[in-house]
């Protein structure tokens, strides 16, 4: 379904800059889209047409498949369905204090005090800064000012989020919380919309493109579809997301395992192609044409873990009973990923799982887990990036836990899934804290014999 359109849409500034020009744009509920494009190139005068903030020269926005009305009242509305948070964190706070900024708009929205209350508080802290509530914004950092302008949009719940440079002064580590706050604002089904210079951030985070160069539309798509044209991107200023520009190196030496186009560290490390062949003894019993699981040994892992083996099949067996296999990148039974759902947080229940469950690896995704772990005193091995870096850890046959919720469970579950569905790679997942309790899905099945070489 269409939730945003813009037909035929102009922009001209009254100095004569035409900022947007004949520009044609579908935007799917639900989805993640990036516009990308260099400096000067539109993206921010394009925001502000979205939302009513400026009127069209020529052409039309459309909500819902109804043109907007630039009426105060139809401004109002479209406001509250349609929430920007400026690149300039400076032009969007103005209230005394961080409360009073993120009450602003669901006050003047006309919600209930207690509603209010309950929507700042909620706000303030998947964004991190129920602390600073009492401080004057204007003493704060200007990633905390950009948390602050993010939050004052959430509170007011719109359909649709956009964001221009939402990432501009954050560090490395708030970017990543920013962009899990978007994830799962997008799970319970915000439309979100994003400018970014940053072309890795678009290609592995959006569902949907748009290249903007000189104010027009060069470009549109998926984001591999976007991405694998050289000349558009270079049209447009841009480079290849460096994932994709490592994966051409590794294809052009003859090293890349399949046609594919990874997105994250972990597809990348898949497309390393693997060793067919190899020697190994083998027991007595064991005949030409058997499948076996060889545990493979890395450093101290191999004398530690039972879960590792890649799936082999023997080609030929040696008079001296040595055998030749062909190694099969499906079938590695890798580690596991343990999601647990802090909403029904239990310190003695972590405790218990990182004992039994033989947890090598933390990781915490939102803020209200890592203030839980925080307090709690459990030791964190990653807050950024935890999907990817569980995945990765999960391939060198290590179990990891992560404390999240909410949504971004389901996000982490999806995106795990995925890598397993797509790499063959099989690894056990898990969730505790859902109705049914602790339980590592897709459990080992039955393997064949397992040797170590
Ligand atoms: N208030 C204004 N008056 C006149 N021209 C403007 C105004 N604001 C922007 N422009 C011009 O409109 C064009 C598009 O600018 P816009 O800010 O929309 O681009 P952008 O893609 O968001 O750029 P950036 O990536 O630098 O934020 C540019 O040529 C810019 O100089």
């Amino acid at each position: 379904m269409i939730i945003l359109e813009t037909r035929s849409l102009k922009y001209t500034y009254p100095d004569g800059t035409a900022a947007v020009q004949d520009l044609n744009i579908e935007i799917k509920k639900g989805k993640k889209v990036a516009f990308v494009g260099q400096n000067g190139s539109g993206k921010s005068t394009l925001f502000l047409l979205l939302n009513g903030t400026l009127k069209p020269a020529e052409g039309e926005v459309l909500f819902h498949g109804v043109p907007i009305k630039y009426d105060s009242k139809s401004l109002r509305e479209i406001r509250k369905s349609i929430g920007i948070v400026f690149q300039n964190s400076d032009d969007q706070i103005f209230a005394p204090t961080v409360y009073q900024d993120v009450a602003f708009g669901p006050a003047n929205l006309g919600y209930s005090k207690e509603r209010v209350d309950a929507c700042v508080q909620q706000a303030l802290e998947q964004v991190g800064l129920s602390r600073l509530k009492d401080k004057p914004p204007h003493h704060l950092s200007g990633g905390q000012k950009k948390r602050v302008a993010i939050a004052g949009i959430m509170a007011m719940e719109p359909e649709v989020i956009i964001l221009d440079e939402p990432l501009s002064n954050l560090d490395p580590v708030g970017a990543d919380e920013i962009m899990d706050l978007l994830n799962e604002l997008n799970h319970f089904g915000s439309t979100i919309i994003i400018s970014t210079h940053d072309v890795d951030l678009a290609y592995r985070w959006s569902d949907y493109v748009y290249l903007m160069s000189n104010s027009k539309l060069i470009g549109q798509g998926t984001p591999v579809e976007v991405f694998r044209e050289q000349e558009l991107l270079k049209k447009a200023s841009l480079r290849q997301p460096t994932t994709l520009e490592i994966y051409h190196e590794i294809e052009r030496r003859g090293l890349a395992y399949g046609k594919n186009s990874p997105k994250t560290i972990p597809e990348l490390v898949n497309t390393l192609k693997p060793l067919d062949l190899m020697w190994v003894d083998v027991p007595p019993r064991v005949r030409e044409g058997d499948n076996l699981n060889i545990g493979v040994m890395y450093g101290e892992y191999a004398t530690q873990s039972p879960y590792e083996a890649i799936n082999a099949t023997v080609l030929h067996i040696h008079p001296d009973g040595r055998a030749i296999v062909e190694l099969k990148r499906k079938g590695i039974k890798a580690g596991g990923v343990l999601l647990y759902d802090t909403d029904s947080y239990s310190l003695p229940e972590v405790n218990q799982i990182l004992k039994d469950g033989e947890i090598v690896f933390i990781g915490a995704m939102g803020k209200k887990s890592k203030t839980l772990a925080e307090h709690d005193g459990i030791r964190l091995d990653v807050t950024s990036g935890v999907i990817d870096k569980s995945i990765l850890m999960a391939l060198c046959g290590k179990r990891c836990l992560i404390l999240t919720a909410g949504g971004m469970v389901d996000h982490a579950l999806k995106r795990i899934r995925e890598y397993v569905e797509k790499s063959g790679i099989e690894f056990t997942v898990g969730v505790v804290n859902r109705e049914e309790g602790c339980k590592w899905l897709e459990e080992a099945d039955d393997s064949p014999e397992t040797l170590k070489i």
